[in-house]
């Protein structure tokens, strides 16, 4: 090794240190060198002030409240849970001399499982802790987000003493846009000799989660597996690509860019005969959900179609899904005890016919598009499109073209003969923006330049067009606090906002059985009824999925009924749905119960110190139901 700066002694000396003090309690490391990317990273620890007797932080720089972090951070918890539970059964006995641990892209912990009592003693080991290298030196997960790779952190490496007993393997886990989402991090105490077997198990549970990460992303696109080998669907090997309703590419997973043999940026926006033989006859089959062979230039592939848009992902025996349902009218929609908002509706109603734009909030599932389409439908331009967009499920990268549309050539891969956008589709109906908060900020300029000018110009095209449209934005994210925090534009929030119409969420509503009776008419049902133990049950329950979660369990009630059944008990309900609509039933319900219970949980947390994991393990039950009850006790 070449060593030509005091700074590079000085790590060495510091190395030489650290290797006769571990070597003095009994642990020494096969080989004690400091490997170059470790050399690398102490630089940087240093360069961070960071000396390596430093004490811990007094207070994380991140310090959320455990459940904001874990509201902040749901999807990725919630792919994770899964496969961070199956590898901590994997380790089984072993558990006790290890530590699974999860950070988000800023380091942030956001679980540990595993380890003993004694690892709690360490107060860098908490939910809400920061593992990033300006905080901690080298260590697994910072330096993984620094480096963006998988990353071993051996005995002895950790630049901070305190640190320097445990050994570390880490993986990066990846959004479907390739950004670093998170870190996995496997952790021992001591030298550890399977540090390869280690990065080999978290690359896989990565891959897992990374997979569950990608079918969550485009819950209303489809998404389509493939391997060249049918055994290797559904597991860590396999190739994800999420498709539009054309079968353009929106997002591909790295081995599905390995398996092309192209970077993700040159497939995103590919239409898939592109990449796909006889592309037409394939993609009717991904419509369908079958499972079948794709021919490329690449090879022949198997491929599995692993979740369609929500619209089309029915049971097909369920008679009412054959045909589109009719939009209902604002009244249907109100339901005849909610009077409060059928005048908020009707009142929105007159401000879009004077062209006003109307901005729509509420809970996800609470029916802001089905509400989007009736006013449009009640307004002047009825027979005029109605042309939605949905831009939190539209890739970043996307989601320009996909608005503004472009002209023939105006950049690498974009299709032959342009692409007319969706405002420009939208000239002289109305244009429905859902989740709009989710809009990128730089977009945000874009769209109020053209709602201010009501012109439009396509990527590529010098000349403007004239748009006449009407405008509904919905969206289920607090926009004022949006504003506040700078992620959405004040100009652009009062330019959307005309009139703001607040949807009640399901458990707010007042009309249970008569929207029941609705859904079930609209699913081709109209005939049967509910017995009042169920309907007393749904009454109850919170429905975080409102209307949407409600129809889903109907339809999954007449799905298992006998066709004779004329009235749906709690007979009729699968024991996991039972058991779903029990554990969340409002807090009215049982409230001694349910205060004794929130006071074991107080305790439990103050036991100890906020850490969630210890205290779920104290109570029984695991982080995931933990959070939950907290959740439900602060939102009661
Ligand atoms: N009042 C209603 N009567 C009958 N069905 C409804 C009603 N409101 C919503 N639905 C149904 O509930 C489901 C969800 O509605 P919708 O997609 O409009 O909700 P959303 O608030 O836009 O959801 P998200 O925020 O997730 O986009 C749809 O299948 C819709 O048909």
């Amino acid at each position: 090794m070449h060593l030509n700066t005091k700074l590079d002694q000085e790590l060495t000396d510091i190395f030489r240190a650290r290797e006769m003090a571990l070597t003095a309690r009994g642990w020494c490391a096969k080989e004690f060198t400091l490997r170059e990317p470790i050399r690398a990273s102490w630089q940087r620890s240093m360069g961070y002030g960071l000396q390596p007797d430093s004490e811990p932080p007094s207070s994380e720089p991140q310090a959320l409240a455990v459940d904001e972090l874990y509201e902040s951070n749901r999807m990725l918890l919630d792919c994770a849970e899964p496969a961070l539970q199956h590898l901590t059964d994997r380790l089984g006995h072993h558990g006790n001399d290890s530590l699974l641990i999860l950070v988000n892209s800023q380091a942030t912990v956001l679980a540990i499982e595993g380890g003993g009592s004694k690892w709690r003693e360490l107060r860098d080991l908490q939910e809400g802790a920061c593992w990033s290298e300006a905080v901690r030196g080298t260590n697994a997960l910072g330096t993984a987000l620094v480096e963006g790779r998988p990353t071993m952190i051996g005995y002895g490496e950790h630049f901070l003493d305190r640190l320097s007993i445990f050994s570390c393997a880490s993986v990066p886990i990846r959004d479907p846009q390739g950004k670093i989402e998170g870190v996995l991090d496997l952790t021992r105490l001591g030298p550890t000799l399977q540090a390869q077997d280690s990065l080999l198990l978290l690359d896989m549970t990565a891959s897992q989660i990374e997979s569950r990460l990608f079918i969550a992303s485009f819950g209303q696109q489809y998404v389509v597996a493939f391997h060249p080998r049918r055994q290797y669907l559904d597991t860590a090997w396999q190739g994800l690509l999420a498709l539009d309703g054309d079968g353009r590419i929106l997002a591909a997973n790295q081995r599905a860019c390995d398996f092309f043999g192209m970077e993700r940026a040159q497939m995103v926006g590919l239409p898939g005969e592109s990449l796909i033989t006889g592309w037409q006859e394939r993609f009717e089959q991904v419509r369908r959900g079958i499972t079948g062979h794709l021919r490329t230039p690449r090879g022949d592939f198997f491929f599995k179609t692993l979740h369609l848009p929500e619209a089309v992902s029915v049971p097909v025996s369920v008679p009412s899904l054959r045909k589109e349902p009719a939009t209902p009218t604002l009244e249907g929609l109100a339901g005849s005890n909610n009077p409060r908002y059928l005048r908020e509706l009707d009142m929105a109603a007159r401000g879009l016919r004077h062209g006003l734009p109307i901005l729509l909030l509420g809970e996800t599932g609470s029916g802001k598009e089905l509400v989007a389409r009736a006013l449009h439908k009640g307004s002047d331009r009825a027979d005029k499109p109605f042309i939605a967009v949905n831009c939190a499920a539209i890739p970043e990268g996307l989601i320009e073209s996909e608005l503004f549309g472009y002209r023939d050539g105006a950049f690498t891969g974009a299709r032959r003969g342009g692409m007319t956008g969706r405002l420009q589709q939208a000239h002289g109906g109305t244009l429905f923006l859902d989740e709009v908060g989710d809009m990128p900020l730089p977009l945000q300029a874009r769209l109020l330049r053209v709602l201010q000018e009501r012109k439009v110009a396509p990527l590529g095209a010098g000349v403007e067009q004239d748009l006449d449209i009407n405008l509904i934005c919905a969206t289920h994210r607090p926009v004022r606090a949006l504003v506040f925090e700078g992620s959405f534009r004040e100009d652009l929030y009062y330019r959307i906002n005309g009139m703001a119409v607040h949807l009640p969420a399901l458990r707010e509503r007042k009309d249970m059985r008569e929207l029941c009776q609705t859904l079930l008419r609209r699913l081709g049902a109209g005939q049967v009824s509910l017995t009042d133990d169920l309907l007393g049950l749904f009454e109850r329950y919170r429905w975080p999925g409102n209307i949407r979660q409600l129809e889903m369990v109907l339809r999954t009630l007449l799905a298992v009924r006998a066709p004779e059944d004329r009235q749906l008990g709690l007979d009729h309900l699968p024991s996991s749905t039972l058991e779903d609509l029990l554990s969340e039933e409002v807090c009215e319900q049982d409230g001694n119960i349910r205060v004794r219970e929130q006071e074991m949980i107080r305790q439990a947390l103050a036991d100890h110190e906020g850490n969630v994991s210890a205290a779920a393990r104290t109570l029984g039950i695991s982080r995931a139901t933990l959070y939950r009850k907290l959740k439900q006790a602060g939102g009661c």
